[in-house]
């Protein structure tokens, strides 16, 4: 057998992370052929122009799912010489060369960050236990836009591959990739010690989720990379899949020489849930104040739970108020969820309208609506229903459900 990672995992979760391993079975006698790793495609390659590959593609075989099998496509050149390299198939490596990340790289939205530069609002340092750390390098307000980059290194996230076979394909593409970019990501932590399967190792420590076309593309960003984990973030991401860029601002207010930090799981789950998540796919025992605090955190998380389902709740009998809203937004900022305010609000903007205060649903639908895109970016789905809300509240299916008990 050639397999030394199994039974591979895919978080479920809406953070974007992904875990490559759920066993680990290590084969000491295996070695990687790294010089001669894939056969060449047999078949002639067809893309969509514009072709922006400097590399010519190595293809894998076809794959059981993946009938075109996978090809690496580099542009050394990329954003301005920091390179990709991607690992994709053919259609989906032309709808990439269609994106305006490659046809008009250039356009930053007014007030935003320039991509790939160093903001300087963020330095790095060790931190104990945690290894490297980003930390606040001023004091910063909330919604600070602090680092803006284009990914490194993508892969089509695939369960068919055997394990060494990825690990060359994927090592291939990063050495095609300019020197400066190929070693900031191989500085990056890693989980596995195991040398065979280092380039994974680092991506499973270090992976976003990135759309391509529909398809769950992994992507590492070396820079973003050094923002550990926290359960109570004061830092949150948004990843914009047409202009290939993951960007990174603050929730709240945070002071100069505060560790930055973002959530890897949803901080909404029990402290069991989100600690065994960091132990089994980050390898750390996570000491942030939630999990240390658990028995606090968890019963807190209870009362939310328990007011969300009654503001969840749309029969004649339902007990939910705007009071009860305004408590959970009470909560989610005491547990320092600023980042997450979206679902209070929404619950707040439609429990105003089910008491008739179209003003009051109007108010707290546009501030969902800016809160869902600090989280989830501009396409996000919510944006569309709070945005519903704002156009046209006495028109939408919650106005004068519970009028009466406001
Ligand atoms: C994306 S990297 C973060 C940067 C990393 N600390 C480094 O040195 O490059 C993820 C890794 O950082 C460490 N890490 C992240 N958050 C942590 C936390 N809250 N406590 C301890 N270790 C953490 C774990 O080793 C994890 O696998």
């Amino acid at each position: 057998a050639t397999v030394v990672l199994r039974n591979q995992c895919h978080a479920e979760t809406w953070l974007h992370t992904v875990y490559f391993e759920c066993h680990t079975h290590t084969i000491e006698s295996l070695s990687v052929d790294v010089a001669h790793p894939i056969s060449p495609s047999p078949q002639p390659l067809l893309f969509d122009l514009p072709w922006p590959w400097t590399h010519p593609p190595t293809c894998t075989p076809p794959l059981p799912e993946i009938p075109t099998g996978l090809c690496i496509f580099v542009n050394s050149n990329f954003a301005d010489g920091r390179g990709i390299g991607i690992v994709t198939t053919p259609a989906l490596a032309g709808h990439v060369a269609s994106l305006p990340a490659f046809r008009s790289p250039q356009k930053s939205r007014e007030g935003s960050l320039n991509v790939n530069v160093h903001s300087r609002l963020w330095r790095t340092e060790e931190i104990e236990r945690k290894g490297i750390g980003s930390l606040a390098a001023r004091d910063l307000e909330p919604d600070t836009e602090m680092l803006k980059y284009t990914p490194a290194f993508m892969a089509y996230l695939e369960h068919t591959l055997p394990t060494l076979e990825r690990e060359a394909l994927w090592r291939t593409a990063l050495l095609q990739l300019p020197q400066e970019t190929r070693d900031s990501f191989l500085a990056l932590s890693y989980v596995h010690k195991d040398k065979r399967v280092r380039v994974q190792a680092i991506v499973q420590a270090n992976t976003f989720q990135l759309d391509i076309d529909g398809v769950n593309h992994l992507a590492v960003f070396p820079e973003t990379s050094r923002l550990n984990h926290d359960c109570a973030p004061n830092a949150q991401y948004v990843v914009d899949a047409e202009m290939l860029t993951h960007t990174v601002r603050t929730t709240r207010r945070v002071r100069e020489g505060e560790e930055l930090g973002i959530a890897y799981t949803s901080p909404m789950e029990k402290a069991e849930v989100r600690r065994d998540k960091m132990r089994e796919g980050f390898g750390f025992v996570c000491q942030c104040a939630r999990c240390v605090n658990s028995e606090r955190s968890d019963s807190v998380l209870n009362t939310i739970h328990s007011l969300e389902a009654h503001l969840n709740d749309w029969t004649p009998s339902s007990l939910a108020t705007p009071a009860m809203a305004d408590q959970l937004i009470a909560l989610y900022e005491q547990e320092e969820l600023q980042g997450f305010l979206d679902v209070p609000f929404g619950h707040r903007a439609l429990a105003a309208n089910a008491v008739g205060d179209v003003e009051g649903a109007r108010d707290w639908a546009r501030k969902a609506g800016r809160e869902v895109m600090g989280k989830d970016g501009r396409g996000a789905v919510a944006v569309g229903v709070w945005e519903e809300v704002v156009r046209d509240a006495d028109g939408h299916w919650s106005y004068g459900r519970r009028v009466g008990r406001g």
